[in-house]
Formats: structure tokens, C-alpha cells, sequence
């Protein structure tokens, strides 16, 4: 029988999740913290917790009393200075959130191509990947909901619906013109983290696309992101070669 695991993605906006059975995936899901109970329901026949978390230390305190009560021991993955071919550019690698070192490891592993990788959360991040595996460092941006937030909370007269359309074109209300105007930053910070990279590492690299907003980026950028990759569970997807080894 193939071993039962369940992953977990810790991020600042919500708890993603999926149970695997060896290559197969039997169930996934997106928590918010108050719901981290409702595991429950699939836990019974799992035998490791794999997490990689951006959360405070108490939060995972709390994760890890959740599953010791369970029976199980949750094993936190870490930012690393290599795995297998891949090499962070951070001096001090406990610094860096883990789910950008995951989705990094993910994205080589996968694809073992020069990669652009995009995860669009709370924040959004770029981290650039050489066609060897070497990190030439990336970026943190706010993500789509904190820039309205921030121009929410920074302005007066700044006030909007919910969103309408995904694009970029130029708008005509405050609706629009907040809305098309946050993915217009965030679509030219990858398009100019793209270009950016090729004159950088002289390869054009893979935009491998990840994170709960990835899909919206993606919809935004209309024909731009033709030859983008979206994968919507990278970070997780980098969780067992981190936690075990590259060649596990
Ligand atoms: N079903 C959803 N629930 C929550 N956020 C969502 C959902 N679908 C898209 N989003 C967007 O994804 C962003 C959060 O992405 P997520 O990957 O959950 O973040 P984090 O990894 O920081 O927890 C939110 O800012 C929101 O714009
Ligand atoms: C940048 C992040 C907040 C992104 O987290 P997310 O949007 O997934 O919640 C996270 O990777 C983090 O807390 N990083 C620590 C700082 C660093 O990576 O340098
Ligand atoms: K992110």
C-alpha cells in the first residue's frame, strides 16, 4: 500500500491542503484558520504531515498541537541553501518565505528549464531560476487584495465595487481604474522581471505561475500569458523533495 500523506501550504490568506496516496491525489482543499478542525475528516488513515508554512511561530504551534493530538508529527519543510540542483541566492536562507524555496524546487523539478516563478498570494513574489537550478533572486510585492486594501485604507475618495472584468485595459471609473489597474502592476512586474532575467542569465526563462490569485493574473493578462504555465499546487508540489531529498 502506498504510503497516505497530507500536505499543507501555510499561507498568510488561507490553508491549502491535499491527501496523497504514493503519486496519487484522493482529496485537496482551502482553509481558513478557524476551519483547520475539519481535517478531521481526512485524517484517519494518514501516516506523515508534510507543511510548509509563511505563518508566526505561534500559528504553527498551533498546527503542530493539532496533529501531536492527532498522533501525528508534522514535519515543517525549510528554506535550504541547495536541493539537488537548486541554489538560493539568500546569504541567510531562514529568511526566505519557504513556500517561494518549494515552488522554486517544484518548478525545476518539473520543468529543468530556465523559470520565472510567479506566486500570486497574499503577496506576490518573482524568483528567478537559471537553466542550471541557480536562484538569481527575486522580488515581494503586494498582492492583488492588499493593494486595494492599501488604497483603501491610504485615500479618501478612493472607493470601488467588486471586481468586474479581468483586464488591463485603461478604465473609465474608479471601479475600473482600481481593478484593471492593480493587475497592471502586478502583469508588468512579471513582464518586466521577465525581461529583466534574459539579459540577467541570457536564457528566456519558463513564467511558471502559482498561488490562490494565479488564475485571475493569468486572465488579466489576456494574450500575454499565452506561453505562461499555471500551476495551481507548485508549492506543494516542492514539499516532498524538500522534506526528503531531491533523488527521494
Ligand atoms: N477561493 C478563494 N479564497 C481566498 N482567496 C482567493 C480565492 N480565490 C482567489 N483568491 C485570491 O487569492 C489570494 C490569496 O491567495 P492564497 O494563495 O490563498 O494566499 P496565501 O498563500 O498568501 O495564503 C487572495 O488575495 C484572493 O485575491
Ligand atoms: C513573501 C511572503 C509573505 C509570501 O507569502 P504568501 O503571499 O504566500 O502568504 C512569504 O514568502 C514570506 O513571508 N517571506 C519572508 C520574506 C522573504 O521571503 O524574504
Ligand atoms: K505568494
Amino acid at each position: 500500500m502506498a504510503e497516505a500523506l497530507l500536505e499543507l501550504d501555510v499561507g498568510n490568506s488561507s490553508l491549502k491542503w491535499r491527501k496523497r496516496c504514493g503519486v496519487s491525489v484522493v482529496d485537496s482543499g482551502r482553509l481558513a484558520w478557524s476551519e483547520l478542525a475539519s481535517l478531521d475528516a481526512v485524517l484517519e488513515d494518514v501516516q506523515r504531515v508534510l507543511v510548509g508554512s509563511v505563518a508566526g511561530e505561534s500559528s504553527n504551534e498551533i498546527l503542530r498541537d493539532y496533529f501531536s493530538g492527532r498522533g501525528l508529527q508534522a514535519e515543517f519543510a525549510q528554506s535550504q541553501v541547495v536541493c539537488g540542483p537548486v541554489k538560493n541566492a539568500y546569504a541567510d536562507v531562514a529568511r526566505m518565505g519557504v513556500d517561494r524555496w518549494l515552488a522554486m524546487v517544484a518548478a525545476f523539478r518539473e520543468f529543468s528549464a530556465a523559470c520565472l516563478v510567479v506566486d500570486v498570494g497574499t503577496a506576490l513574489t518573482l524568483d528567478m531560476v537559471s537553466g542550471e537550478g541557480v536562484h538569481h533572486g527575486g522580488y515581494i510585492i503586494p498582492g492583488p487584495q492588499m493593494m486595494l486594501q492599501a488604497l483603501l485604507s491610504g485615500t479618501d475618495r478612493v472607493r470601488f465595487a467588486e471586481e468586474g472584468a479581468q483586464t488591463i485595459a485603461p478604465g473609465v471609473i474608479t471601479d475600473e481604474c482600481v481593478h484593471h489597474g492593480k493587475w497592471l502592476a502586478l502583469i508588468g512586474a512579471v513582464s518586466q522581471a521577465r525581461q529583466q532575467m534574459a539579459a540577467l542569465v541570457d536564457e528566456a526563462p519558463l513564467v511558471v505561475v502559482a498561488g490562490g490569485a494565479g488564475a485571475a493574473l493569468i486572465a488579466a493578462a489576456g494574450s500575454q500569458a499565452n506561453d505562461w504555465i499555471y500551476r495551481e499546487d507548485l508549492v506543494l508540489d516542492g514539499l516532498y523533495p524538500v522534506i526528503n531529498g531531491w533523488s527521494a
